[in-house]
């Protein structure tokens, strides 16, 4: 029983520096020169930047390398359009494809030691091919022409961030755009450098993407039709324990999220009317039960340790987060990875520390390799959230509001990924949506937003899904 839901919505293609090199490499060898997808890349940048910049005195910075190239592509053609354009290096062009473009700039170049700031400063010093943090001296200049400038726009990637893993390998100042070219990298929604992006726009130069991961985008969720009633929208059971303001925060975040029927055990009172209290064994026993959510406010006494083993056992879809994943932390893994139905555990790092240590890579690596250990859908939260399958898809939500960053709004993104599962969107798709919602109604709720705010936003967010 579930409502009907159309095809999941698949977000912007994400690509590694390997994937993207890939990428282009297929390009060339189906005939297409360097300097010309170079011409393309350039040209969609200088696009960009004029649509976003009302091309004041410019300033670009190129590097050494491709990302340098595409920024004489950029100071070309923003010439042409009138712009008063000058061409900062950082040493000169080592790529046949940057030296050709090198030479068809024939404006001003100087060295950026001595380059006085402008209103736009373009970066193209270095993108996917940076491979250590830049000299201090580079550092100090891009700093100083950044902070004099009144805009900055980065050409694919603000240069010192590492493209897979979205570390600062020298300090980055904040760019105003980041103009992806072909297709979005890691480091434009991994933190710190998603917060150093601005604006991210994919310029379109024709790579054929071949993603493990993709940007979580906005979901397609129906409105309820005539033939639904309450039990077809899903009933979503949440396990009450030590701490019954979480797991009420949980419940009615489902409820608003749109299950047709919350169920909440335990000892604690209050909450919408609309909310069935109920005794736990008797609300596991339930056949008609689409998702069970324990951990929010669980506690990890004796008493906690037996509801989990009864939800463990109980054959409904699971959201484990909060208490949950600390008490699986305790040898709970290979039981989880038993199971024959599917679980969805929903840590921040330190949760996720304790139950996976601290295996190598990017967020998106380690997320992947902790779905794959556990057989479950890994929600690694924080201010940059990423969803891993067991197969290795990935999904990484683009960053929401910080306001969220208060006690209590995890357990209301397990409630809302509760009533995703009962609705009946297979585990990966709801911890999607749920994500998108749950940001969604944090923008909603705004400055100063606390847990509590966050259900009664959900409508709106659901409204734009339907
Ligand atoms: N490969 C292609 O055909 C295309 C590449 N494109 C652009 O090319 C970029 C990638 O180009 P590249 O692979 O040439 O790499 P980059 O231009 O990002 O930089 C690599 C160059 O900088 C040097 N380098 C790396 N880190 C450094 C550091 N910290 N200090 C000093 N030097 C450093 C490297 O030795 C190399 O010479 C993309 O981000 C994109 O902007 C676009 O033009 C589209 C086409
Ligand atoms: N700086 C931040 N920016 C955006 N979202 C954040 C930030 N910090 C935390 N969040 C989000 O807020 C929620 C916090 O969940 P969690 O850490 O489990 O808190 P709690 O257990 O108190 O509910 C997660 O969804 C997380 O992704
Ligand atoms: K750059």
């Amino acid at each position: 029983m579930s409502l009907p839901t159309s095809e999941p919505v698949i977000g912007r293609p994400i690509l590694t520096a390997a994937e993207t090199r890939a990428a282009e490499e297929a390009i060339f060898a189906a005939g297409t020169p360097v300097i010309d997808l170079m011409e393309k890349a350039g040209a969609a940048v200088a696009e960009a930047a004029w649509r976003f910049a009302a091309m004041p005195p410019t300033l670009i910075l190129c590097g050494p390398g491709n990302n340098g190239g595409d920024g004489y592509v950029v100071a070309r053609h923003l010439a042409e359009r009138g712009v008063h354009v000058r061409v900062a290096t950082a040493g000169e062009p080592r790529t046949e494809a940057a030296k050709v473009m090198r030479a068809r700039w024939d404006g001003p170049v100087e060295p950026i030691a001595g380059a006085r700031p402008a209103p736009l400063l373009i970066d193209g010093l270095f993108g996917t091919g940076l491979a250590r943090a830049l000299d201090d001296e580079l550092v100090h200049h891009v700093a100083r022409l950044a902070v004099a400038a009144k805009l900055r726009i980065a050409i694919d990637l603000p240069s010192g961030v590492e493209t897979d893993s979205g570390a600062l390998l020298s300090a980055v100042p904040h760019f105003d755009l980041t103009v992806a070219l072909g297709a979005l990298k890691p480091a434009h929604l991994l933190q710190p450098a998603a917060s150093r992006c601005g604006r991210v726009a994919v310029a379109d130069i024709g790579l054929a993407a071949h993603a493990k991961a993709w940007e979580v985008a906005r979901p397609h969720l129906a409105a309820p039709g005539a033939a639904d009633h309450k039990y077809t929208r899903g009933l979503v059971t949440v396990i009450g324990g030590a701490m019954p303001g979480a797991s009420l925060l949980a419940a009615m975040a489902a409820q608003r999220a749109g299950a047709g029927y919350v169920v909440l055990t335990g000892e604690g009172s209050g909450g919408p009317h609309a909310l069935v209290r109920r005794d736990e064994a008797e609300a596991l026993a339930d056949t008609r039960t689409g998702a069970v959510v324990i951990g929010p406010g669980l506690g990890r006494d004796a008493g906690a340790r037996r509801r989990l083993r009864a939800a463990l056992g109980a054959g409904h879809p699971l959201v484990i987060d909060a208490d949950g994943l600390a008490l699986l932390a305790d040898g709970g893994l290979s039981h989880l990875r038993r199971l024959a139905v599917p679980a969805v555990l929903t840590p921040h790092e330190g949760e996720f520390r304790r139950l996976f240590g601290e295996p190598a890579g990017s967020k998106i690596d380690r997320a992947r390799d902790a779905a794959a250990r556990s057989g479950a859908v890994v929600v690694l939260k924080g201010a940059d959230s990423v969803v891993a399958h067991p197969d290795g898809r990935v999904a990484v939500a683009a960053a929401a509001p910080a306001w969220l960053a208060s006690a209590g709004t995890g357990d209301v993104l397990a409630g809302i990924m509760g009533a995703m599962i009962a609705r009946g969107l297979d585990p990966f798709t709801a911890a999607q949506a749920a994500l998108w919602l749950h940001g969604d109604a944090a923008e909603r709720a705004g400055a100063g937003l606390i847990a509590d705010d966050l259900p009664a936003h959900l409508a709106a967010s659901l409204a734009v899904c339907a």
